[in-house]
């Protein structure tokens, strides 16, 4: 849990900053919303940064939210919590890389490719979010990978068409950059004792 909350920093420089400041490794993160803010102060042991003493860390801006992150002991388990989370309305964006899957087989038409365009979507596909489902829905941990083959057409004047041998043909071009990212992720797997697998950064 901790490597995946550092990834979603998306900041080496705050997570490095966060392993030096304190010995705590959560195994659980908790985003303490309006009126959940005080569970933070129930952890033992706590060490405690205010978000604007973080390095790289978003500020929060909502009346209410202490904008604190909070790590400790909770029954025992490793925790980190945030007081106070960031919203849309506050300037943030949505996380980067919205996937969305369409049920294909044809490709999108430009409404339809303007549409999810206008929805926020990034990249855009036939598969994964279902596999993703199942396989939460079975308690398996998951980690999507999706090459980006071709851009979606949105422009009625646009002569380029997408079409399955071109996808393929992308697919074997990169498919050595592929196999060495799958392979390094996995050879960077540690598989604990508890079965749930960490990737180190
Ligand atoms: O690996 P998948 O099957 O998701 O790859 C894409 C989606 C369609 O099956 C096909 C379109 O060309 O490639
Ligand atoms: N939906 C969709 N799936 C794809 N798979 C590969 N390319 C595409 C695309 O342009 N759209």
């Amino acid at each position: 849990m901790y490597q995946i909350y550092v990834f979603m920093l998306c900041c080496c420089k705050t997570a490095d900053w966060l392993m030096s400041q304190t010995r705590h490794r959560p195994q659980v993160a908790i985003i303490c919303g309006s009126g959940l803010g005080m569970l933070a102060d129930t952890l033992k042991c706590q060490d405690s940064f205010a978000y604007s003493d973080i390095p790289g860390f978003p500020q929060s801006t909502v009346q209410g939210h202490a904008g604190r992150l909070v790590f400790g002991e909770l029954k025992g388990k490793t925790c980190v919590c945030m007081q106070g989370r960031f919203h849309m309305y506050e300037g943030h964006s949505l996380c980067k890389g919205v996937y969305a899957m369409v049920g294909g087989p044809n490709f999108e038409t430009i409404a339809e490719a303007r549409l999810l365009h206008r929805l926020g979507v990034d990249a855009v596909g036939m598969s994964t979010a279902p596999e993703v489902v199942v396989a939460t829905h079975c308690g398996l941990r998951v980690f999507g990978l999706s090459l980006i083959t071709n851009k979606v057409n949105t422009h009625y004047e646009d002569s380029e068409s997408v079409n399955h041998e071109g996808v393929l043909e992308v697919g074997r071009l990169r498919s050595h950059t592929v196999q060495q990212l799958v392979t390094e992720l996995i050879s960077r797997m540690e598989i604990n004792n508890n079965n749930t697998i960490n990737t180190a950064v």
